[in-house]
């Protein structure tokens, strides 16, 4: 029996819920934000990009979220449509909220940063009203994206569809997809992360966000193992510690540790690299695939897409997955 036994028999595979946005990528790289001239507009939004790479993977995806009344919120409709991802619980929001922006700044392959414009942005006004149980029971997964916990309703909303979730025997996979910009302080966003994380059948975060779930709880070790046998307490069965260009190690509830590293890449900028992995990673589960063999395929999708402009547009096919991984004979080694 895999790890992650999904329910059969649903109409769709995977639910994404949280932001739905706009990247604004640098096209002059390697140089300052104050130096940048133009910028090409991309799908973006962390769980939008992850909803794509998996869509893109043939993986049956929907959307809980919610799009201004505006140009970019109807871009972002037609998009995820153009991907064959479902809309049906996409709402949009009639309250004059605006697309959230991320503007990036690529100052060489290493430095990159991004400006966010989040004030009053729309996904983060999601009500818990709006979240359909009929829709996530649908689903094998959901994945939650911890963003959405940085304001109400929005906050709201998302532990309404984990009820929803839990109840129809969903599995809920969280990506902690840290970002300051929303957020009041580090404790509420370690309470509100950990409340989602105890209640998780994956969890998937970088070290530091981990952190994030254990400071404010005297908890903190910097330590992979003990980050894993802590939520192995409650519900999770994998824990997945991506270490940016030094790979990742997964954890599973049976005691295997599984470390993988990374494929060879030629860098253009960072961002990107956390949402193709999550998107082929999750792929992977859902083929019932060995924890060892969906690291290297979300490896191998990470450097396709760090080595692109973009995020969602970039994400790739299987056989442009294979194809790396043929290319290197298979080894994402350490
Ligand atoms: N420079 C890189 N070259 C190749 N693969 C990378 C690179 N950086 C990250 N990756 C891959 O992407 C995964 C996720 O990257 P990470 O930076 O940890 O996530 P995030 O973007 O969410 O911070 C890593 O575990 C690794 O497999
Ligand atoms: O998540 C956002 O709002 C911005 C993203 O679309 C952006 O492209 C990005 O930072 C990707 O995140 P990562 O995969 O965690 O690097």
């Amino acid at each position: 029996m895999s790890l992650i036994s999904f329910p059969a028999d649903r109409p769709l595979d995977l639910i994404a819920l949280g932001r739905l946005c706009i990247d604004m990528n640098a096209n002059e790289i390697n140089r300052p934000m104050e130096e940048t001239l133009t910028f090409t507009k991309y799908l973006g939004g962390s769980p939008a990009n992850i909803a794509i790479a998996a869509a893109r993977l043939g993986v049956r995806t929907g959307f809980v979220g919610k799009v201004a009344d505006d140009q970019f919120g109807r871009f972002i409709r037609q998009y995820l449509t153009k991907e064959g991802i479902n809309t049906d619980n996409v709402v949009t929001d009639r309250t004059g909220s605006v697309t959230g922006l991320a503007f990036t700044e690529i100052r060489s392959p290493q430095d990159c940063s991004i400006l966010m414009y989040r004030d009053n942005a729309a996904d983060l006004k999601l009500a818990p009203g709006e979240v359909k149980e009929d829709y996530i029971k649908q689903a094998k997964a959901l994945l939650i994206s911890g963003t959405a916990l940085a304001k109400s309703p929005s906050r709201e909303a998302v532990f309404m569809a984990l009820e929803y979730a839990v109840k129809h025997g969903v599995r809920v996979i969280f990506d902690v997809d840290y970002r300051p910009y929303s957020w009041n302080s580090l404790e509420e966003t370690g309470i509100y992360c950990r409340m989602v994380a105890e209640k998780s059948d994956v969890i998937i975060a970088g070290r530091e966000e981990f952190d994030l779930m254990e400071a404010p709880f005297g908890e903190l070790r910097h330590d992979d193992w003990y980050t894993a046998e802590m939520w192995f307490r409650c519900k999770a069965r994998l824990v997945l510690v991506k270490h940016g260009s030094k790979g990742s190690i997964a954890f599973t509830k049976d005691g295997k540790t599984y470390r993988a590293g990374t494929f060879p890449a030629n860098v253009v900028k960072t961002f990107g690299a956390g949402d193709s992995f999550a998107g082929a990673f999750i792929y992977g589960l859902f083929q019932g695939w060995s924890v060892d063999r969906c690291q290297q395929f979300g490896s191998a999708s990470a450097s396709i897409v760090v080595s692109s402009h973009s995020c969602s547009d970039a994400m790739p096919t299987v056989e442009q997955i294979e194809a790396v991984i043929a290319q290197h004979s298979g080894r994402n080694d350490l």
